[in-house]
């Protein structure tokens, strides 16, 4: 349980429902091969099927945790930051995004952008899900765009979602992981045929890296 002070903190994005921090390197689109320290942030109500991290969406089995707690592990490890989740913009992003500015971080989102956009940013990967699509407001401020392949439909999916963006947004698919083996020739097909859009990998998972 926890204390309505607690919950305050929270909901002014003083503290967050931290579920795991980690050093690696960037698996996935622009920035994959990069080393990066990644802050992932617990609560998500988008429902992906596929979802590789549903431990994730459960905000309330994740620790609140100080964002001047957080910041404090993650520079001692790297100024490349990685926010995700869960939904990162399920909360008020303002406060720890600033904190990590003021000691001079490059600060990254991974986000399906369907909550409001809170935060400052050097680089939003946008990743729209059906199920519960992006704000608009996110559109134009997207410097990738990523979209998960799980079925043929999806195509036309991403389709859709790349005329919202700015033109200089980097177009990806990404293979549904589970689902790779029998995306991936058509994921290559259509870049070949289509090639404004590149192929994105999960290659922290080829490297058993986290
Ligand atoms: C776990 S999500 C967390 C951030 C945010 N909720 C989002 O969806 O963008 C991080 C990235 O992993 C992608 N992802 C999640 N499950 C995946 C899967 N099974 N295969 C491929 N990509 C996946 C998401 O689309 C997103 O780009
Ligand atoms: N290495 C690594 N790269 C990633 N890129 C996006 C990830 C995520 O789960 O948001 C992720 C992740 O979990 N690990
Ligand atoms: S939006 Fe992201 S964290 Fe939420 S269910 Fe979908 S992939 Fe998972
Ligand atoms: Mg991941």
């Amino acid at each position: 349980m926890i204390t309505e002070e607690t919950k305050a903190l929270v909901d002014d994005g003083i503290m967050l429902p931290l579920m795991e921090e980690f050093y690696t390197i960037q698996g996935e689109g622009f920035h994959k091969g990069t080393a990066a320290y990644f802050i992932r942030i617990g609560g998500c109500d988008v429902g992906c099927h596929w979802c590789d991290v549903k431990e994730s969406w459960d905000p309330s089995i994740h620790p609140p945790t100080h964002i001047g707690e957080i910041v404090e592990k993650a520079v001692a490890s790297s100024k490349t930051i990685v926010i995700t989740g869960g939904e990162p913009l399920t909360w008020d992003m303002t406060r720890l995004t600033g904190a990590l500015k003021a000691k001079g971080c490059d600060i990254h989102i991974e986000t399906s952008g369907a909550y409001k956009l809170t935060g400052q940013w050097d680089w939003i990967c946008l990743s729209p899900k059906k199920i519960k699509l992006p704000t608009e407001e996110i559109y134009p401020l997207a410097h990738e765009l990523k979209v998960i392949i799980f079925n043929k439909h999806d195509f036309k999916f991403a389709e859709e979602q790349a005329e919202k963006v700015s033109e200089n947004c980097i177009l990806y698919l990404q293979p549904e992981w589970s689902n790779r083996e029998k995306m991936m020739p058509l994921i290559v097909d259509y870049v070949m045929k289509n090639p404004k859009w590149k192929v994105s990998l999960q290659t922290h998972k080829y490297l058993n890296i986290p």
